[in-house]
């Protein structure tokens, strides 16, 4: 035991405290020991009133429900860490061999950073007190080495933790972006940009920071704990366990507290997905605020949303520093039991001053780790959140449309594209379409026409298999388009639409955006046939002019050129054209049309247009209607007013 240490020494008192001890003494021990009971009663009548609770119920009226927003049906769905890091599983086996190397260095250097008080101890009881002079210098030396030593394994391993875990972040984030690529369309239109932005962005910054930070510190304020623990144990048990005494009500604090945080790290990030898909929006839009003197509003619009997360980030704040009240507890009744209890101990000589030294060190530690544990509850709830809202991405099955392995051999892609009771709708309630059958004739230019809103650019996204009908099917040379190879159809089919899409790069890459190896005689001729090349080569820069964010540095005639360009490259054996000229005047629109007829010898047009002379030059033209199909032939035969 580590009095054994104090045996040599002649500073310990011979006699026990009820012997020899004046009576002063006595009484001051039983005073202490009073006290420390009073201070534990204090603690389990708090406990019993349930103060926290009654401090943030009176503080945040929200909070009554166990929730946040105040909602009183609603309960916070705080699932376990474990089950929300499940998934995670597959991310760390390829590196589970250099995480457990990890975790045995982190566990290596908490030990060894753990043994300096212990040195000290032996320096006061047997070179200070204990007049054994020739031990100090090996004593030092040894104390100076294993710091050392403990301060070059702690540098490798944050090295090789954030090398691996920053690695399997990378894996997840590729793995999220591929996902959403392949999730249904639907739901980008039923969710704001901003938020699922946010997703990839914030939220998996908080997985980053779980990974990374959060989880090595919690495993290395654990260990020191324990280790910490233990040896205060070895130095005095009774000591040791009146310190843990308290550690009940540390744990109530802490389940107290938790659902609450989770509830409210939810509405922070949900508060702050919609700050970011605002500030998407509204930089989107930069051009018309300024238009219409709206800069004002929308900046009162983001201080009213400001103000709304500051209450929010206020409330985690102070939830958080409840937390810390269990250390300060800690600190209170371990002074009075190290200065009043251990220094009676040694009083009585049952103690060394040493050990007491020491066993003070060692106490002083405890807090250290403990805050950080507490701390790490914050952290951790904000990381579950963000594992949540990723994993409701995950979640999602992507689309059933983008399967399929087969590929139409050359004859059969000479057939028509044959519409067969379509029907569609985006919400599963209100139909687009319903019971549409019509006919697209091989190697023809047919023109789709109809009132706005009727539903020709979603025909055309059916067409693309950019979403799956409802019932009926779109064939082509007989086969369901959705049993086709998707690699294989998106090189036989493009699209232009009246909206271009432009990337911050130069032109010849935006160009080639889908076929990013062809060469530059190619892209040129591309951009021949849409009228688009003298443009291009008359800018200082030529093809390697940078189009600004989306394309700002050009008009939109300019822009849907380039898509056009684009599509025109991609060669292939449909091309849709959905309002694709709209921004031209009539002699480029008639200058593209002439080249496209060239280019597009044998293969088929579809063609979006509220322009009659669009219409008129089309071989085949079907009109869309309220009730559906209204005509589909020449348009020549045509009567109505399209
Ligand atoms: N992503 C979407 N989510 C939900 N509804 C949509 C979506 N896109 C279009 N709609 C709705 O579907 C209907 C058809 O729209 P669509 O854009 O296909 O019409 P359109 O004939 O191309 O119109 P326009 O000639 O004005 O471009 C409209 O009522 C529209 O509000």
């Amino acid at each position: 035991m580590p009095d054994s240490f104090a045996k040599p020494l002649n500073i310990v008192i011979q006699d026990t405290c009820a012997t020899s001890c004046p009576t002063e003494n006595r009484k001051f021990c039983r005073l202490l020991r009073w006290t420390q009971i009073l201070i534990l009663g204090i603690f389990n009548i708090c406990l019993r009133l349930k103060f926290v609770s009654a401090l943030y119920s009176t503080k945040f009226p929200g909070f009554r429900s166990g929730h946040a927003s105040g909602n009183t049906e609603k309960k916070p769905v705080d699932p376990s860490i474990w089950e929300q890091m499940g998934y995670l599983g597959s991310y760390l086996k390829p590196h589970k061999k250099i995480l457990i190397f990890s975790l045995i260095l982190s566990a290596l250097s908490t030990a060894l950073g753990m043994l300096q008080p212990w040195f000290a101890k032996i320096l006061i009881d047997r070179v200070f007190l204990g007049h054994q002079p020739g031990i100090l210098f090996p004593v030092l030396g040894v104390l100076i080495l294993l710091l050392v030593v403990g301060f070059g394994v702690r540098v490798a391993n944050r090295y090789l933790y954030t090398k691996y875990s920053a690695r399997i972040l990378f894996a997840m984030r590729e793995d999220l972006f591929s996902h959403l690529q392949r999730i249904p369309l639907v739901y980008f239109s039923k969710n704001k940009i901003g938020d699922i932005y946010s997703r990839i962005a914030s939220d998996m910054a908080d997985i980053q920071a779980l990974v990374t930070d959060i989880f090595p510190k919690y495993l290395f304020d654990f260990l020191t704990f324990i280790i910490t623990a233990v040896i205060l144990f070895w130095l005095n048990w009774e000591m040791t366990l009146m310190s843990l005494a308290i550690l009940p009500f540390a744990v109530w604090v802490v389940q107290a507290i938790k659902p609450k945080l989770f509830a409210l790290s939810e509405d922070l990030a949900k508060t702050n997905a919609g700050i970011a898909h605002f500030l998407f929006e509204s930089l989107s839009n930069t051009a018309a605020i300024r238009a219409f003197g709206a800069e004002n509003c929308e900046n009162e619009k983001l201080s009213t949303k400001q103000s709304g997360i500051l209450d929010l980030l206020l409330r985690f704040q102070v939830l958080g520093a409840v937390s810390g009240s269990v250390p300060m507890a800690f600190a209170i009744v371990n002074t009075l039991i190290v200065f009043g209890f251990g220094g009676m101990k040694v009083l009585e000589g049952n103690l060394t001053i040493g050990t007491l030294v020491a066993f003070s060190v060692y106490q002083g530690r405890v807090f250290g780790p403990l805050q950080g544990l507490l701390d790490g509850i914050l952290s951790i709830q904000k990381s579950k959140v963000a594992l949540k809202r990723v994993r409701e991405i995950l979640d999602i099955s992507p689309s059933t449309n983008q399967t399929g392995d087969q590929v139409l051999s050359l004859e059969l892609s000479a057939k028509d594209l044959a519409i067969e009771d379509l029907s569609f709708s985006y919400d599963g309630q209100t139909p687009v379409f319903k019971n549409l059958s019509f006919t697209i004739p091989h190697g023809k230019t047919t023109a789709l026409a109809g009132e706005s809103g009727i539903g020709k650019t979603t025909l055309c996204h059916l067409f693309m298999r950019l979403y799956a009908p409802d019932a009926g099917t779109i064939t082509w040379g007989g086969k369901d388009i959705h049993s086709l190879d998707r690699n294989w159809f998106r090189t036989q089919m493009a699209m232009v639409s009246q909206e271009t899409f432009l990337f911050h790069t130069s032109i010849l890459e935006n160009i080639r955006f889908f076929k990013p190896d062809a060469d530059i005689e190619t892209v040129k001729k591309a951009a021949k046939a849409a009228q688009i090349h003298e443009f291009i080569e008359s800018l200082p820069k030529g093809y390697d002019t940078l189009v600004g964010d989306r394309g700002t540095r050009l008009c939109g005639g300019q822009k849907q050129r380039l898509s056009i360009a684009r599509a025109i490259l991609m060669d292939p054996k449909i091309l849709i054209l959905d309002e694709a000229t709209a921004f031209l005047d009539k002699t480029a629109e008639e200058g593209i049309k002439q080249t496209l007829k060239d280019l597009m010898k044998n293969k088929t047009i579809i063609l979006v247009s509220h322009r009659k002379t669009a219409i008129s030059h089309a071989h085949h033209l079907v009109v869309l209607g309220n009730e559906g199909l209204i005509f589909q032939g020449r348009p020549q035969e045509f009567t109505h007013d399209a």
